[in-house]
């Protein structure tokens, strides 16, 4: 580890949870230095440039968000060859950098040839890293992001092998296996392991709910570069905590006032991209998370369950009145 360097901050791809409304959203806050979209999922075909503009809308601000921070496509499929051609579209479409999943443990994806089952095989995860790689224009980043294993970590230090003679620019380890599903702990002393086969740059990942976690996170793993997911949509400015403790500054935790702020924010961003009748259920699932740092959150949750219509939601979150809707 570079103790000169910055450590940096990636927000974890979250299928379902954090698309680029909740991306927008959370890199206004401060503190994330890269986001990587949910898995565009390849199997047999190179997909059309409207799949990755959906998972991605990003692609159309020059790959970041509206706060500049760049968006890595991330892909998940099996066959070295249509996974380094979807990722080359990824590339010409403007991807800033392209993420491989061998992380995913859902039994669907797993079964259609895709995420953690690949871990099985070193050797196949060596070849489609390895084909990306040459498939990409040399400036374009490509990450690799895997679990400890499939079903034990016995496999790990070949899996690391096989990657680093692939020559990506660096790889991001959930420190899991697919069998510990998302159970703590994380074995983050597994990621210091990897040294001993790899130069490349290593990003923690897994259960880091907090300033205390991210040291004891990068005393275990030996790296200071962490990726984070549940813990910053608990805990929106974790990211920038976690800045201001590497600085030696301490800055105040958000208050549950200045949350609501955020969902009315959040709400009105999700307004923007869906249909009024869908936008207030990811200011649900968003609730949901928040309760566990924020118990105002749960006490809201009950308060909003049933509100289907987004104005009746503003109101309930603390929206002020709308003048223009009273006037009409
Ligand atoms: C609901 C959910 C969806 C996820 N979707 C993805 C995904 O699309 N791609 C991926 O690589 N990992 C995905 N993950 C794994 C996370 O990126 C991350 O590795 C994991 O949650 C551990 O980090 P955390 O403890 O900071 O949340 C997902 C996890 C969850 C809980």
């Amino acid at each position: 580890m570079n103790p000169e360097a910055n450590p940096r901050i990636l927000l974890a791809p979250m299928e379902g949870v954090i698309d680029h409304t909740m991306r927008d959203l959370l890199t206004q806050l401060g503190g994330v230095d890269r986001c990587v979209t949910e898995f565009v999922r390849v199997s047999q075909e190179l997909l059309p440039p409207r799949v990755f503009h959906r998972l991605c809308p990003e692609l159309a601000n020059g790959g970041c968000t509206s706060s500049g921070v760049p968006v890595y496509l991330q892909i998940l499929g099996g066959d070295p060859s249509v996974v380094a051609e979807n990722a080359s579209r990824a590339a010409e479409l403007g991807a800033p950098g392209v993420d491989l999943n061998f992380g995913c443990p859902a039994k669907t994806v797993n079964r259609s040839d895709g995420g953690s089952i690949i871990l099985r095989e070193p050797e196949r995860v060596h070849r489609i890293v390895a084909a990306t790689r040459q498939a990409l224009p040399p400036s374009v980043p490509l990450s690799v992001k895997i679990r400890l294993g499939f079903d034990s970590s016995d496999r790990f230090l070949d899996i690391v092998s096989g990657i680093d003679a692939a020559r990506p620019s660096e790889l991001v380890i959930h420190a899991r296996t697919r069998a510990d599903g998302y159970r703590p702990p994380a074995y983050w002393e597994h990621i210091a392991l990897a040294r001993s086969k790899t130069r490349l740059p290593l990003i923690a990942n897994g259960e880091i709910w907090g300033v205390g976690d991210a040291k004891l996170a990068r005393e275990k793993s030996g790296t200071r570069d962490l990726m984070l997911g549940r813990g910053v949509l608990c805990r929106p400015d974790l990211p920038r905590l976690l800045r201001a403790a590497d600085s030696g500054v301490e800055v105040d935790a958000l208050t549950w006032h200045e949350i609501r702020g955020y969902l009315l924010k959040y709400l009105a961003i999700t307004l923007e991209s869906y249909d009024a009748r869908y936008a207030v259920n990811p200011i649900k699932q968003w609730l949901g998370y928040l309760r566990h740092y924020y118990p105002q959150a749960a006490a809201m949750f009950v308060v909003i369950k049933r509100i289907l219509d987004p104005e009746e939601l503003r109101l309930a979150l603390g929206g002020k009145e709308d003048p223009e809707q009273q006037a009409a």
